[in-house]
């Protein structure tokens, strides 16, 4: 099927073009382009439609053996045929989400140098940095509006994975065009090589990175200095997504250059957006309020700030004062509960400890006695300490609370902190549940209980395409808590009574357009944005997805 535009000018031909994945039609490539694009020979005779391309590649992608393998396979046609992959996996979304995402894309950056085919996005290697500028301009795309960058070192909850954290980006990246409608063509992967401190790799002889530690803190912070100046230099109005970044940096690179460049960190801010979405339909589905809540944290470190603060000022915009919203979240670390007495904690750590006081009668500071002392109503896990909440402290938290909302957020599924079967177990199907990776409804007493998915993948591509519609020049904190409102909007629980306390994956390029008019309406009332009014804002929305569907092509420039 071909749309309706205007027939694309492409000055390639020849084998040239089989080789570019954005305009690569393969055996699709109608006779007169075969004829017009020097094509005559190069592909079998059948001239066939995208459905018998999807087709085929879907009868071979069932015919692979494990997850990996069909994510190899499925990376294959991405770097083959743009269109055809997105199309594949637009049809078969829930299906594919965690093959190309979490959890499986988490074994394809432990596998990365293994599994190498091709080259994607552009990889920044510290001892090219004076090219920096000569880097991205090889990028042969122009127009990039959206830029995932890593530097590996906590790739989910693998740690430091050194270049393999690439699939991250690309992931990411593809979750922006099949759920937010982003072109491809101006989406860009990039990689930050300052070497990897992970001894297995670095003694591997397969692996394709810098083999050398991580530079020096010092070193680090000029070398993203440069990165950041380059990018503004090459794609000024970029929106730039920083992602799985060490919780050394990931707050403090936010913080230096939220101001100067139109950015994000999905770990932090993505993961606090859907979380508190999540949490404000569970407390919606109970009829209470955020700020009747007590949260207990398990995990202390950017992403658990970063949603806890996102939940304080979530409070705070119910009414409360920040100084008694501050008092319903309780950190708790690898010392058990966080206070201000430990001397480890960073700034953003330290605006969560509790006075030391707060504790000092308590029999001992770990995650049992603070759930025993502080009885909480939520429970986040986002440590990726696998089983950590174990049976006592789910039964402990369900005495005092009749339908405890439990988040074992991190991924991948190995360092789930636990399973959301055993948690219905142990409450008698009370709790609400949601996790960071995908999980199978869980049946208990004959009843099919859905798990919602809690993964920042509901509000990235919206919060992208928001962005991108109003040519936001920032990403403001009300802008992700309008998208987090949006998103709760959609709740099944909230919205009909039953179900899942997030709407299915299947419904996520609806969710997104959603969120991202929500969030462009934000950008332009804080300022952020040239002010339209909603129908202009709705165009623009729309005119920025785009279908994975063939355009016709021609050969002269008139
Ligand atoms: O990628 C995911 O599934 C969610 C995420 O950002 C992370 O865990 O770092
Ligand atoms: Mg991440």
């Amino acid at each position: 099927m071909t749309t309706s535009k205007r027939p694309l000018y492409i000055p390639y031909a020849g084998p040239a073009l089989l080789e570019m994945p954005l305009l690569n039609k393969g055996s699709a490539f109608t006779g007169e382009e075969r004829v017009a694009f020097n094509l005559i020979g190069l592909l079998p005779q059948d001239r066939e439609t995208i459905e018998d391309q999807v087709e085929r590649a879907y009868r071979q992608y069932q015919q692979c053996n494990s997850d990996l393998e069909r994510h190899i396979y499925l990376r294959a046609i991405q770097d083959d045929n743009e269109t055809l992959y997105f199309r594949l996996v637009s049809e078969h979304l829930e299906e594919m989400l965690p093959i190309i995402y979490t959890p499986t894309v988490g074994k394809a950056c432990q596998e990365f140098s293994n599994i190498y085919r091709n080259h994607r996005g552009l990889f920044i290697n510290y001892p090219d940095r004076d090219y920096m500028d000569d880097i991205l301009r090889s990028a042969t795309k122009e127009k990039i509006k959206v830029i995932v960058v890593t530097d590996g070192e906590r790739i989910l909850g693998l740690g430091d994975q050194g270049i393999g954290g690439m699939g991250i980006p690309i992931g990411k990246l593809a979750l922006y065009t099949a759920c937010g409608g982003i072109s491809p063509a101006y989406t860009m992967p990039i990689t930050l090589d300052v070497g990897t401190n992970n001894q297995a790799l670095l003694d591997d002889p397969m692996y394709m990175g810098w083999r050398h530690k991580r530079v020096s803190q010092e070193e680090y912070d000029a070398f993203m200095d440069q990165f950041v100046a380059a990018v503004k230099r090459r794609w000024p109005n970029a929106l730039v997504q920083f992602e799985d970044f060490a919780q050394a940096n990931a707050v403090p690179l936010l913080e230096r250059y939220r101001d100067e460049l139109c950015c994000f960190n999905d770990d932090v801010q993505g993961t606090a957006s859907v979380v508190v979405g999540t949490l404000m339909a569970a407390c919606q589905a109970r009829q209470q309020t955020l700020a009747d809540q007590r949260i207990v944290f398990v995990g202390g470190g950017s992403a658990g700030c970063g949603i806890a603060e996102q939940v304080i000022v979530a409070m705070q915009a119910q009414g409360m004062s920040e100084e008694k919203a501050r008092e319903r979240v309780y950190m708790v670390d690898r010392d058990g509960l966080m206070t201000t007495d430990q001397d480890w904690h960073r700034d953003f750590q330290r605006r969560l400890a509790h006075d030391p006081s707060v504790a000092a009668e308590w029999q001992g500071q770990g995650l049992d006695e603070t759930v025993a002392q502080v009885k909480p109503t939520v429970l986040i896990g986002v440590c990726g300490q696998k089983g950590i909440f174990t049976e006592r402290v789910v039964r402990t938290m369900h005495e005092h609370c009749e339908n405890p909302v439990i988040f074992p957020l991190s991924n991948p599924t190995s360092q789930a902190e636990a399973v959301p079967e055993d948690l219905l177990e142990w409450t008698n199907g009370a709790a609400l549940v949601a996790t960071g990776s995908p999980f199978e409804p869980v049946v208990h007493n004959g009843r099919s209980i859905p798990i919602a998915q809690c993964n920042n993948a509901y509000i990235f591509p919206g919060i992208g395409l928001g962005v991108v519609s109003a040519n936001a020049s920032k990403v403001t904190d009300e802008m992700l808590m309008s998208a987090s409102r949006a998103l709760a909007r959609e709740a099944p629980l909230v919205k009909e009574g039953k179900g899942a306390l997030l709407p299915a994956l299947s419904r996520i390029r609806e969710i997104s357009m959603a969120i991202a008019f929500e969030v462009a309406a934000q950008a332009q009332h804080d300022g952020v944005a040239l002010k339209t009014d909603g129908n202009r804002l709705r165009e623009a929305i729309a005119r920025n997805c785009w279908e994975p569907e063939y355009r016709t092509y021609r050969r002269s420039a008139i």
